[in-house]
């Protein structure tokens, strides 16, 4: 929709102001939210949520569910039910709990036993789902991949599930843009998981905190649509809230024949792609920060460390810590090179592997197989790979590669061939390493203890981890499978290789219920006690709370597990030189942390949970990651931003002194003991307004009632295809059938009255 004034915006700009439900004079904005994805782990809390105030799901044809992090990736040959198929307590309770619920709100699930299953992010786009100048929330950091389509798309806590479910908008603020512009051409064996790794380094894991980075130049135009989702997809690893490509023809050719897009050939299929052809960014759109690479600089590129912007070229050598000039980058090098095992100098090359990794949102399509099935055709894994397993994102992608016979060259050349889900990106499943063991991998996340307590993790793209497998070491795909580009002589076997380009009445439960204000957060106005001091830069939320402790069903109890491990040594007894286990520290109410980006990684609400368990309800830092500093929020926690380094050293002298320091939230000040004020700080009067009364935002929302149906009225006539796709009641497999929402009337073609077969 064209704006008021008709000044020139971005992509980001088109499609926020398109779903502005209400506007407030501070900023805070609801906005409509088309396309939500739900999985077990981040959501038992939301639907617990919703029953204790008898609220529904106000959307179910705009919710689509599946497992995919906890489930085991052993064969599902006889798979009956989830009951019986998963052996570990709790994750079988995430899982059986997520289809109870989907059964009591009446939602779309794809469960084990359906070959549509399969990780979030991966389903989402193949179902179609995923539709261009959409919203798309996750209870998950990387819904950012379904930027991809010129959607806007990111992660959000288990609160703002529960809001989305129950309200289908969501309280959010405008982030700032940012452009990210690759032009050129890629060389030879270099994929798009390399052009955002590199990026990644360039930036860093802050550098896009508080905007939506567009992706764009002549390299992006070039990519495949699964090719753009893996940049999409770590665009979270560079902080920023969201990734986004502008639409265009690749996109439009990859959503032909997509069981929910419109169909194609249809008058809805045409009035879909005029208006996705209007999603790009206007010639003269200001963007708040600009990036320019040129793809002939980038090359094969991998993780050395524990943070994703620890790349180096894989002709490289490991750094030191004497490369930085920032003295925190420096303790970090040299704390990543002792959790990692090795040694600066040492050529990357060099360095063996122990296990291989294909698969996650990041790399787990089919092109991603295609390209790592090329590399290992006809060669054998390297005998000291313990192990090396494939995969596939999801069923129906497993599906693919077996009609593609990829499955056998894989099997036997030694790889295991897995069914689909999450696996060993994060290990919630028994897919784990090892203490120390070393493994190529083509997931996104290398923090500490990601694939395993003391694993080591270095990030790839599919055709380097095959390469790796092969060769038993980190090795460049250039040297070993690929021409070189002097030699190239046809691009299309490269381009195998690589992931070169190749109803008018909607289903809505608005009479959502238990509506009214609800008080249930308690007030915070001033918090005065013991500040922790906690010397770190970009501390992940997997080392605020490891995945170990994400099977609960529960907000609470999650105290004991803060840090696990700093806090506790493997054989569990405390670590004495960690902070919360020091004295009058394990009383501490506020946590001081020096270093920036406090909070990076995961959308797990469950790190805000364990320290207000523990009893922190204040953190001040320098900065914050999105998600983890709107999740606090919503728990009733302040986050405050201290950017002034003399303030900040002064309030970190009075925590390391033991003494007392008082957050004054009325006030917007922090001061000592004694009341004598140490700094200012600000905080949105939105949610300044919701912590000091104590209120929690679904009811604040439900007020807005009328709003929202006039929103989703006009909605269905600019784009009538988001309501109520044809989602099908079955099951496949023998599964336990799980009763999809039946739909009213289609929205397709004029089949009316019943779901579409697809
Ligand atoms: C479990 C979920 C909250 C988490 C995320 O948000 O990213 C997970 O997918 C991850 O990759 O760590
Ligand atoms: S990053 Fe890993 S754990 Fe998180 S959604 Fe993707 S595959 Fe699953």
């Amino acid at each position: 929709m064209p704006s008021a004034d008709s000044k020139p915006r971005t992509l980001y700009d088109k499609v926020f102001d398109h779903h502005i439900v209400n506007e407030q004079e501070d900023g805070t904005c609801l906005l409509y939210i088309d396309r939500h994805l739900v999985h077990e782990v981040t959501s038992p809390q939301a639907f617990e949520g919703l029953k204790n105030a008898s609220r529904k799901v106000r959307r179910p044809d705009c919710t689509l569910v599946t497992v995919d992090h906890n489930i085991p990736t052993s064969s599902r040959k006889n798979f009956k039910n989830a009951e019986e198929f998963i052996k570990e307590n709790d994750s079988r309770l995430q899982c059986t709990t997520l289809e109870e619920n989907v059964k009591d709100f009446g939602l779309t699930y794809f469960g084990m036993g359906d070959k549509r299953q399969g990780i979030v992010h991966i389903i989402g786009p193949e179902q179609g789902f995923t539709l261009p100048g959409t919203t798309v929330v996750c209870g998950d950091s990387h819904t950012s991949t379904h930027g991809a389509f010129g959607s806007l798309a990111f992660g959000i806590g288990t609160s703002e599930v529960e809001h989305v479910l129950a309200t289908q908008t969501l309280l959010t603020r405008r982030s700032k843009n940012m452009r990210i512009q690759v032009d050129g051409e890629l060389p030879a064996g270099v994929t798009s998981k390399d052009v955002v790794l590199h990026i990644i380094g360039v930036i860093g894991t802050a550098g896009g905190t508080g905007a939506v980075i567009e992706f764009c130049g002549s390299v992006i135009r070039g990519l495949s649509m699964e090719a753009r989702m893996s940049m999409c997809n770590m665009s979270i690893e560079g902080g920023a809230r969201a990734g986004m490509i502008a639409p265009d023809e690749i996109t439009f050719e990859y959503l032909k024949g997509r069981p929910l897009a419109p169909k194609y050939g249809s008058a809805e299929w045409n009035k879909a792609t005029n208006f996705w052809s209007t999603l790009k960014s206007d010639p003269d759109a200001h963007f708040d920060e600009n990036i320019f690479l040129d793809g002939k600089d980038i090359i094969p590129t991998i993780s050395w460390g524990t943070s994703p912007q620890d790349v180096i070229p894989i002709n490289g050598v490991v750094p030191s810590p004497d490369d930085f000039q920032d003295e925190a980058r420096k303790l970090a090098c040299k704390r990543a090179l002792e959790y990692m095992g090795l040694v600066s100098g040492t050529p990357m090359k060099e360095i063996p592997v122990d296990k291989v990794f294909i698969g996650s949102c990041t790399n787990a399509r089919i092109e991603d197989l295609r390209a790592a099935a090329k590399v290992v055709k006809g060669r054998k894994v390297a005998d000291n790979i313990l192990r090396a397993m494939i995969v596939p994102g999801s069923g129906l992608v497993k599906e693919q590669a077996e009609a593609e016979g990829l499955d056998k060259i894989f099997t036997d050349s030694g790889f295991e061939w897995r069914e689909a889900g999450c696996s060993m990106c994060l290990g919630m499943n028994p897919d784990i390493l090892s203490p120390k063991e070393r493994c190529a991998s083509t997931s996104n996340r290398n923090f500490e203890g990601r694939q395993g307590a003391q694993g080591r993790t270095h990030l790839m793209s599919p055709a380097m981890a095959a390469t790796a497998a092969i060769v038993g070491k980190l090795a460049d795909v250039r040297e070993h499978f690929v021409p070189s580009p002097t030699l190239a002589k046809t691009e299309d076997e490269l381009d195998r290789v690589l992931d070169v380009p190749a109803d008018n009445e909607p289903h809505t439960n608005s009479s959502a219920g238990g509506g009214g204000k609800s008080t249930g957060l308690p007030k915070f106005n001033v918090l005065k006690g013991i500040a922790a001091p906690l010397d770190r830069s970009n501390v992940d939320t997997d080392a605020i709370i490891p995945k170990q402790f994400l099977k609960t069903i529960k907000r609470t109890g999650l105290g004991t597990a803060a840090f696990y491990e700093l806090r506790y040594h493997p054989d569990g007894t405390e670590n004495p030189d960690f902070v919360l286990n020091q004295g009058i520290y394990r009383n501490a109410k506020i946590l001081v942390v020096t270093g920036p980006n406090f909070g990076c990684g995961s959308s797990r609400e469950h790190a805000p949970w364990a320290l207000l368990d523990f009893g922190i309800k204040c953190i001040i830092a320098p900065s914050f990651a999105d998600i983890f500093f709107n999740n606090t929020f919503k728990n009733g926690m302040l986050p405050v931003v201290v950017d002034d380094e003399v303030a900040l050293k002064k309030i970190a002298d009075e925590a390391h002194a033991g003494r007392e320091v008082e957050v004054d939230l009325d006030n917007q000040e922090i001061k000592d003991a004694e009341g004598n004020k140490i700094v200012s700080f600000n905080v949105d009067s939105f949610r300044k307004h919701c912590l000091v009364n104590g209120l929690d935002d679904i009811g604040l929302t439900l007020e807005m009632e009328s709003k929202i149906r006039t929103f989703e009225a006009q909605r269905t006539l600019d784009t009538p295809w988001l309501d109520g796709s044809g989602y099908l009641r079955r099951g496949t497999r023998g599964a336990t059938r799980i009763e999809a929402a039946p739909v009213p009337k289609t929205n397709r073609g004029d089949v009316k009255n019943e779901p579409l077969e697809w």
